[in-house]
């Protein structure tokens, strides 16, 4: 039930189908873990292609590795289906402005389910504080934590390039919106070194510690990202989330304040704001934090859900936030190229496959 509603939702989210390769009785086990209600009357498909020429339903939710977004979602909207689809949207750029164009010809909606943008700490950010802080100036955006811990097994898709491994694409995605949110969607904001230093001891080459610099003509963004170091506090991610206190993730360093955000940045509560000048001050003469709480209700990921189901309420056709999708997806493309992460021909020529 806490994945797909929340008490203050205009929309009552419902399962009502999913696809599986797995079996029914799998399926019936992974509701009653998540307590998914009326779980009874869920169809299971076995057939991904089935579900979407017949099944009744609104929205699809894509939720498969990276690489098989991009036939996934033409395969969707030809359909007539309405696609919110997990982030990466795709592996690259031209891939999702294909998908867009599809999405449009078939009158549906289209969405990459970036979670972080929709959450009330961000909504705030963008809404009542970036306006307030004066210039960005330069911002710091850490998104690491040890995914690949020395058991997890090389097919994993942490670890399987084939099933689109790599910590830029993974994590980088997250620690790359919150430059494009600190921006303010700054159109001329450029990539402008990319490093990338791979998993030790594993058999392929997949991208861990990335190092990526951006600028547009006023502000200057460091981005740094890995799935075996701790960042920026040590427990296991998911313990992490509900951790009380944890060193900043983000911060954004504007002219009249900065602004940290506190891992998991990917879920922000908490908005740490120091005023430049003597308005606020510790009695030791420091600037003195101002502390903002947005709470997010429960995990969070309805957020996204409502935005997605009011345009569809709307009988609206839109791909939602496609100019932030594509300037990351672009971001990303050109990171690999600088810092040499390779998938396999079709990928690497970042075309539409
Ligand atoms: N927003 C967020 O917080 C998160 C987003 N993600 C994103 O979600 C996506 C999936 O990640 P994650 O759940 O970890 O991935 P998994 O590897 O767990 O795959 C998810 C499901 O996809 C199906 N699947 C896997 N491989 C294939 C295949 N080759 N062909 C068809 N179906 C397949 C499986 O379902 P079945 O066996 O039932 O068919 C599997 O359970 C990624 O794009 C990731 O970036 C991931 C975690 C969190
Ligand atoms: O989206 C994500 O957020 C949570 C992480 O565990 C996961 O790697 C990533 O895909």
């Amino acid at each position: 039930q806490d994945l797909l509603g929340r008490q203050s939702s205009q929309f009552d989210h419902q399962l009502v189908a999913i696809s599986t390769r797995g079996t029914k009785e799998r399926a019936q086990n992974w509701f009653a873990e998540n307590k998914i209600p009326n779980s009874e009357n869920v169809a299971i498909y076995n057939s991904w292609e089935t579900m979407l020429e017949q099944g009744d339903f609104d929205i699809v939710y894509i939720s498969t590795p990276h690489p098989l977004h991009y036939e996934e979602i033409i395969k969707a909207v030809s359909c007539k289906r309405n696609v919110l689809v997990e982030k990466p949207a795709t592996m690259n750029a031209a891939q999702f402005r294909h998908c867009s164009k599809l999405a449009a010809e078939n009158q549906v909606v289209l969405m990459e389910a970036m979670w972080t943008r929709y959450l009330p700490a961000t909504q705030y950010l963008k809404d009542h504080l970036l306006p307030r802080i004066g210039t960005v100036r330069r911002v710091f955006s850490d998104f690491s934590f040890p995914i690949v811990s020395p058991d997890l097994p090389n097919d994993s898709r942490f670890l399987d390039k084939a099933a689109g491994a790599g910590s830029l694409l993974d994590q980088g995605v997250y620690a790359l919106t919150w430059v494009d949110i600190a921006l303010n969607g700054t159109s001329d904001t450029k990539v402008v070194h990319a490093n990338s230093q791979s998993v030790p001891g594993r058999p392929s080459e997949v991208d861990d510690i990335n190092t990526i610099v951006l600028a547009t003509t006023a502000a200057t963004a460091i981005v740094s990202t890995s799935m075996t170091l701790p960042g920026s506090s040590k427990p296991a991610f998911y313990v992490r989330l509900g951790a009380k206190k944890a060193a900043p993730a983000v911060r954004i360093e504007a002219t009249e304040a900065s602004v940290a955000i506190p891992f998991p940045c990917i879920r922000p509560e908490e908005l740490h704001v120091q005023w430049y000048g003597d308005k606020l001050l510790n009695e030791d003469g420091t600037e003195k934090d101002e502390i903002i709480k947005k709470p997010a209700e429960g995990w969070g990921i309805w957020y996204q859900a409502d935005v997605i189901a009011k345009a569809v309420f709307e009988k609206r056709v839109d791909t939602i936030g496609l100019s932030e999708s594509l300037r990351i997806l672009e971001w990303m493309d050109n990171a690999r190229q600088m810092a040499g992460i390779k998938y396999g021909t079709k990928l690497d020529e970042m075309k539409e496959v």
